[in-house]
């Protein structure tokens, strides 16, 4: 699914307007029918509903919202904004339905002294800015926002909380935003509702779909995209009746140090449960048995170091690499990294303490194979690419490394972002708070060096372990709940998840 700025989306509006065709105020009176047939399924009559406007078409969907909701006997109350003189005509046209109603009552706010007491029980409906917010609030709609948020009512944002900006919220005043706890996001979702510190004004988010034009939707291009499972299916490639296990490629994983063999067990198993043909797991001598004997499936190429990484074996028979969960950064693993980083002809995951590696001898960013794969955490991320305060910013700073070094780098997270050198940048929806548990990022980085190892393109194979990964771990989650969730449990549940990605 495409997610697109908030000038984008006046475009599209105004296209569909233009090309479907229909009138502004019919397209605005199906948007309010999409949230008032969601809001009677979510809070069926009779609720008291308290309906915040403002001067825009944010505020006209309020208005033609609050007619519906009063037609269908919730007790109304409408507060029109005066912010300014100046009205879009849509909301007129829309204020003009209801100042006769004897079924709501209006009230017009010049001040915040006609601010309403807000209830506990109360809805309040918040349509006093969307997308089209071009400064952050201040004076009356700033006071007005810090009284909805100093409430204890149940408040709905229609198309994204007043006072957030769509995509940069750096400069924004984070006290005149409003804190929802449901927002619904007119046809496509917003770009800082994926960002982690947005979350405490979006709340629950969901997309209400109000028909804008399918032709401008798919030609208008976009540097952001939210994955969905159909997207994900298509790029499957189908097992063919002849295949044999030369096919699905054979693939190398650098893994484990001593105390940190977990890591190479995870990523192995998680290797051999996405498709991998062949694995060879290289670690150090003292974990021989303990893999051999947790992973059978796997050959194991022994370092000549007991405890870390030193070496490499022959590289000419893997068709990708993966290096870093449980490697640790020592000087001789360091040295053996720079050799691997100069030889390494085939696409490589890079993950862990290689990023670390990297991160702290900045002299080996010249090295990266293009076409690798990078899969930092945040804090991974800020020794690779660098600090910054707030997650736009963080996100410009990805897409801009992934085009300059020809990589394709996936910040892990909530929605996991997956920056591609030519520029897009993908966002992750599947997966939950249970997989933010130690091991997580190793079984990560074996599924993606299994879809490497079978051909997939680098940014494909990111894009697909990274949803199969959230896909495994909410399957896991329905059966053991978040606390209990473990990464052997995402592991168990890549069976099911790849049914379920295929159906
Ligand atoms: N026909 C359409 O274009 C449709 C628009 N829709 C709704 O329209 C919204 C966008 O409408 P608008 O473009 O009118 O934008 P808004 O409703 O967000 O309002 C923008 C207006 O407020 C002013 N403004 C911006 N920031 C301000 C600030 N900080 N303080 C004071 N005034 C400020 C602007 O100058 C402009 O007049 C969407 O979010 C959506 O809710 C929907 O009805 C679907 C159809
Ligand atoms: N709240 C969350 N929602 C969705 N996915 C999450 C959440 N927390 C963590 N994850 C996922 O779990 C993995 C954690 O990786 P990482 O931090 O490297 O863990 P570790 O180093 O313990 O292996 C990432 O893929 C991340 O996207
Ligand atoms: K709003």
């Amino acid at each position: 699914m495409k997610i697109f700025t908030a000038r984008q989306i006046a475009e599209i509006d105004a296209y569909t307007i233009e090309h479907e065709p229909i009138s502004s105020i019919d397209l605005m009176e199906r948007a309010a029918g999409q949230i008032f047939k969601w809001i009677i399924s979510h809070f069926p009559a009779p609720q008291s509903c308290k309906v915040f406007v403002g001067p825009g078409n944010n505020g006209g969907d309020g208005l033609a919202l609050a007619r519906m909701l009063a037609d269908k006997n919730y007790a109304v109350e409408v507060f029109v904004l005066r912010i300014t003189d100046k009205i879009s005509d849509e909301a007129e046209a829309n204020l003009e339905r209801i100042r006769n109603l004897n079924t709501l009552d209006l009230y017009e706010m010049t001040s915040i002294e006609s601010m309403p007491w807000l209830f506990k029980d109360d809805i309040v409906v918040d349509a006093i800015f969307g997308s089209g917010l071009s400064r952050p609030l201040e004076e009356l709609s700033l006071d007005v926002v810090k009284a909805i948020n100093a409430s204890d009512a149940k408040v709905i944002a229609i198309d994204i909380p007043s006072g957030l900006m769509g995509e940069d919220n750096s400069k924004n005043n984070l006290r005149g935003i409003v804190r929802a706890d449901y927002t619904l996001s007119l046809q496509f979702p917003k770009l800082a509702f994926l960002f982690p510190e947005n979350a405490e004004y979006v709340g629950e988010w969901e997309v209400l779909p109000i028909g804008l034009h399918p032709e401008i939707i798919q030609t208008e291009p976009t540097a952001y995209k939210l994955l969905t499972r159909e997207f994900v299916k298509s790029l499957l490639m189908p097992r063919k009746k002849f295949d044999h296990k030369g096919t699905y490629g054979h693939g190398l994983l650098i893994s484990g140090s001593y105390g940190k063999m977990g890591a190479a067990i995870l990523a192995s198993r998680a290797s051999l449960r996405s498709g991998i043909g062949l694995l060879t797991t290289h670690i150090p001598r003292l974990g021989y048995q303990i893999m051999q004997t947790a992973v059978p499936e796997a050959m194991v190429s022994i370092d000549r170091s007991d405890i870390i990484f030193t070496e490499y074996p022959d590289l000419s028979q893997f068709k990708a690499v993966a290096i870093g969960p449980g490697i640790d950064k020592k000087q001789n693993s360091f040295k053996a990294m720079i050799d691997l980083l100069k030889e390494v002809k085939v696409p490589m995951v890079i993950d862990a303490d290689a990023i670390n590696i990297i991160g702290e001898h900045p002299e080996l960013k010249e090295e990266l194979p293009m076409g690798s794969i990078f899969t930092p955490h945040v804090k991974e991320f800020e020794r690779l690419v660098g600090k910054s305060g707030d997650s736009y910013t963080r996100n410009c700073m990805q897409r801009e490394f992934a085009k300059k070094h020809g990589l394709s780098l996936m910040l892990k997270g909530a929605y996991t972002a997956i920056c591609c050198p030519e520029g897009t940048c993908y966002f992750n929806p599947t997966g939950n708070p249970g997989m933010a548990t130690a091991g997580s990022g190793d079984v990560l980085t074996g599924i993606i060096l299994s879809l490497l190892s079978q051909g997939y393109s680098s940014h494909i194979a990111a894009i697909i372990g990274a949803y199969l990964h959230g896909l495994a771990g909410d399957l896991a989650s329905v059966d053991v709940g978040v606390e209990a969730l473990t990464a052997s449990d995402i592991i168990d549940y890549l069976p099911k998840a790849w049914l379920h990605l295929k159906k």
